[in-house]
């Protein structure tokens, strides 16, 4: 057989194992939180984009969380401030609030630009917008005061319901209010697996600026393919995870625990990270799973 035919060939056999996929996840919601440094990159943005509006296209009902931090520190430096963390989460006071509304939003009608380009329609929604996102004023892990960052109390799921019954692509920026109305700053990890709770979602997939969870930081080959709940509970108390790691793998936790069947930590930085993981048998990053799951 010749080089050209083979060629052709393994490309058959590629779409032939995505048949497997595309079956199981017809008409099945896909969370997909999309932050860190792969949004800075506009060549990797679009690859993603693509992807989501590749699952789309095939039958799924994918919705986009985004974050958008490093812009807003950028922008929060910009603005004379320093940025600060506190256990992973924004120290946001009424000034940092403005600002980080601000960017998010325009993060927010970005995607959705990007994706209305491709040729499928997108609703860009804040958790403002018909009560998507309630909250409660949260306090970081140690306890300590983050200003106007938000717990999320309640999902108002028909809002994100009724966009996909009507075919649009939903794409939510992580901002809610509390019963005051007042406005609060939410990590879009909480916010990705609220929803993902919220609509039972079959998926819910982190795509984050890192190969996936490393048992020591410090040495890269010390990645993890799949890891329990105990394994990631353990991992979060050894201290062995840090910054906004803790935060995620805290969300994938409580995925898995609240009906999310698959859970994700992917690598943002490779091209189509998402197809890859969700049409290969080969997974990529770091699956979270059921306590018992990996036997
Ligand atoms: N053990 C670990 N394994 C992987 N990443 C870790 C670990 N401990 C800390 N991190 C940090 O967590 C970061 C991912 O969280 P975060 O920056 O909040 O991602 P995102 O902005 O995509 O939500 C990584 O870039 C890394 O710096
Ligand atoms: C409270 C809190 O930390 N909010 C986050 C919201 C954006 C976010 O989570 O963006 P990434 O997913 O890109 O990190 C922030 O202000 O950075």
């Amino acid at each position: 057989m010749d080089q050209d035919m083979q060629q052709y060939l393994d490309k058959a056999e590629v779409l032939i194992e995505a048949l497997t996929y595309i079956q199981r996840f017809n008409r099945k919601i896909i969370v997909v939180k999309y932050g860190g440094s792969a949004m800075l990159d506009e060549e990797l943005q679009k690859n993603v984009i693509k992807d989501v509006t590749f699952l789309k296209l095939v039958g799924f009902k994918p919705i986009i969380v985004h974050g958008g931090g490093k812009e807003i520190s950028k922008w929060v430096s910009k603005a004379g401030m320093e940025p600060k963390f506190i256990d992973g989460l924004r120290v946001t006071d009424a000034e940092t609030m403005e600002i980080a509304e601000m960017v998010l939003n325009k993060v927010n009608k970005n995607l959705v630009r990007m994706v209305e380009e491709l040729g499928v329609r997108a609703i860009g929604v804040s958790g403002k917008d018909g009560g998507l996102l309630r909250v409660d004023k949260k306090l970081s892990m140690t306890g300590q005061d983050v200003g106007f960052v938000g717990d999320i109390k309640k999902v108002n799921a028909e809002v994100l319901l009724d966009l996909l019954d009507k075919d649009f692509l939903p794409i939510v920026c992580p901002v809610g209010i509390d019963d005051d109305y007042n406005t609060y700053n939410i990590n879009a990890d909480d916010a990705a697996y609220s929803i993902a709770k919220a609509v039972h979602a079959e998926k819910l997939a982190f795509l984050s600026d890192i190969e996936g969870v490393y048992r020591d930081y410090e040495d890269k080959s010390s990645l993890i393919t799949a890891l329990t709940v105990d394994q990631a509970n353990e991992l979060i108390e050894s201290g062995a995870i840090s910054g906004g790691m803790i935060p995620k793998l805290q969300n994938c936790v409580g995925a898995i625990e609240n009906g999310v069947s698959r859970v994700h930590i992917l690598d943002g930085r490779i091209p189509h990270c998402l197809l890859l993981e969700i049409f290969t048998k080969k997974g990529i990053g770091t699956a979270i799973l059921r306590n018992g799951e990996e036997d």
